[in-house]
């Protein structure tokens, strides 16, 4: 981030005017256990410097989407207290990541994406239940450089109905997944998960959203970031990171 800039210039609420017939979104992030989180940055971090970075890449997503009016509430849903604690510190409501359904695994470990989105199901079941018909958006926990414009065009072009998805900028994966309406939410994140959205029925959304479309995994998308430019936790951590030899590339 430019120095001369103003501390956090992306979060500057974008104008949004509501129409009568649009219903409440609501968003869910989902946060797997600090302990294995960014497990591609181990080669370069450690466990203390990773949890550090993905809390801090999850405020600065948290108060980019609070920027945006179209969206009326956050559900972080995570095992893990200490994301929990910060999601209670800026106001979000937390769901406790439910264990995962051994029978459903017939008793083998669950692959990764299968907990992810049984999680994302969960969520997306409970919100429903109370609050009936919403539409919904999940998205990316680590998207520091996305700014509140981004979000709010990619919310206008779900809007129009269905299910829908932002591909990441590497092509594969998925940045956001909007069910609007009757639509079911149907996860599919994990590997290639952008054509598992599409072939599914989720219409890609087009648009100029770089920050939207980078979720921070490997070292490449850390400099991608912050070529464009992080909020300001997660400028904050990468300080520290950068401060720590045994860290530093
Ligand atoms: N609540 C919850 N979140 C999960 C689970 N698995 C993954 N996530 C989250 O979903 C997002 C994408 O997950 P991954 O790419 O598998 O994990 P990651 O920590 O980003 O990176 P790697 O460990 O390098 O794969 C991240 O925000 C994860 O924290 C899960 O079982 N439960
Ligand atoms: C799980 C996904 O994200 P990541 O890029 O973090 O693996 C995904 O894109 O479906």
């Amino acid at each position: 981030m430019d120095s001369a800039e103003p501390p956090y210039p992306h979060v500057v609420e974008t104008p949004h005017a509501r129409t009568e017939i649009e219903r409440p979104m609501h968003a869910i992030v989902a946060v797997k256990s600090l302990r294995s989180a960014k497990s591609r940055l181990a080669g370069e971090l450690d466990a203390d410097a990773r949890a550090d970075l993905v809390l801090a890449m999850l405020h600065d997503t948290l108060a980019t989407v609070a920027a945006v009016s179209a969206i009326d509430t956050v559900t972080v849903v995570t095992p893990d207290p200490t994301v929990a604690a910060l999601a209670y510190s800026v106001g979000v409501t937390v769901y406790a990541d439910p264990a995962p359904d051994i029978s459903l695994t017939n008793g083998a470990s669950p692959r990764a994406e299968e907990t992810l989105n049984a999680a994302l199901s969960a969520a997306a079941a409970d919100i429903r239940a109370k609050r009936g018909v919403v539409d919904l958006v999940v998205l990316q926990a680590d998207l520091p450089a996305m700014r509140p414009s981004e979000l709010t065009e990619a919310v206008a072009a779900a809007r129009s109905g269905g299910r829908s998805v932002v591909v990441d900028h590497h092509g594969t994966g998925t940045s956001a997944l909007f069910a609007c309406g009757e639509s079911a939410l149907d996860p599919r994140f994990g590997p290639e998960s952008a054509r598992g959205h599409a072939n599914s029925g989720a219409r890609p959304l087009n648009g100029q959203w770089p920050g939207l479309r980078t979720d921070v995994d490997t070292h490449a998308d850390l400099d991608t970031v912050r070529a464009l430019g992080v909020g300001p936790a997660t400028l904050a951590s990468l300080t520290r990171l950068k401060a720590t030899p045994s860290n530093s590339r």
